[in-house]
């Protein structure tokens, strides 16, 4: 793994890193083959209900439901871990946490799922990719995915969602300044991964508007149009 830049701890200014190597196809090889492991992504901006329907699909669909959120705030909160610090910092600020690790993590958690007695090997990433280094990094050096989830949500309902959460959260970025940094986040350096996929044809857009029940009937029959169907 390539070394992570440190924050710069004066201004508490985030390093922008680049890959050691050059991305090509010609020099990667993806660790997983595509034809033995499903990778879809749920994508939405922050507040839009990716956590909470990816436990309808998980009960639905067998996916293993990989947060890239929940990973992040578990190595934060891991004894010995070098990037506590670094992590906390950037999910305060609602910015994306160098690749490297969220990338590492996510296939740490891949291979356990695969190694497992079950052998998991349908995976929902949840909240990943949110920024265009780690989407071609990811679908050269990891697995390419299938598809890509977009659950559509104005700001001022996701606004409405996440202060509510925050009320029990207790999550350090569910706060109106941190909210309004993820928004910034979302449109600035999330949205042109959503649009790549859209352009490559591989998103399954829902509206995030309306009951649980009835955004989740919507994605169920919009996956059903892709070939995508329950498991139970
Ligand atoms: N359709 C919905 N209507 C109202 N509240 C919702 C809806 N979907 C999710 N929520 C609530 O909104 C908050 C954000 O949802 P969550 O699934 O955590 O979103 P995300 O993972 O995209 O940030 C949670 O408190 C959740 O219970
Ligand atoms: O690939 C990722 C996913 C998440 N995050 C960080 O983790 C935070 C919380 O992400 P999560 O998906 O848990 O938030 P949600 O959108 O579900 O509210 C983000 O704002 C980022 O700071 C990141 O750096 N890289
Ligand atoms: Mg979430």
């Amino acid at each position: 793994m390539p070394a992570i830049p440190q924050i710069d701890p004066t201004s508490g200014a985030a390093p922008e890193i680049q890959p050691d190597l050059p991305i090509t196809s010609a020099n990667i090889t993806p660790a997983f083959d595509p034809n033995e492991v499903t990778v879809v992504y749920i994508l939405g901006g922050p507040g839009s209900g990716k956590g909470t329907q990816s436990a309808n699909l998980v009960r639905d669909y067998g996916f293993k439901h990989l947060s890239a959120g929940d990973l992040l705030r578990e190595e934060q909160n891991r004894e010995g871990s070098q990037y506590g610090d670094l992590i906390k910092s950037y999910i305060k600020d609602g910015l994306i946490v160098p690749m490297e690790v969220t990338v590492k993590l996510l296939e740490n958690s891949m291979r356990t799922a695969l190694d497992s007695k079950d052998k998991q090997s349908r995976f929902l990433i949840d909240g990943f990719p949110r920024k265009m280094d780690q989407a071609v990094f990811f679908e050269q050096s990891v697995c390419p995915s299938k598809c890509t989830i977009f659950l559509d949500a104005p700001e001022d309902v996701m606004l409405e969602r996440l202060l509510e959460r925050g009320k029990t959260s207790g999550r350090s970025d569910d706060n109106e300044e941190s909210i309004k940094k993820r928004f910034k986040t979302f449109i600035e350096t999330s949205m042109p991964v959503v649009d790549m996929f859209r352009q490559e044809g591989k998103v399954v857009s829902v509206s995030a508007l309306g009951s649980i029940g009835e955004i989740y009937t919507k994605l169920v029959e919009e996956l059903a149009k892709r070939g995508i169907s329950p498991t139970k």
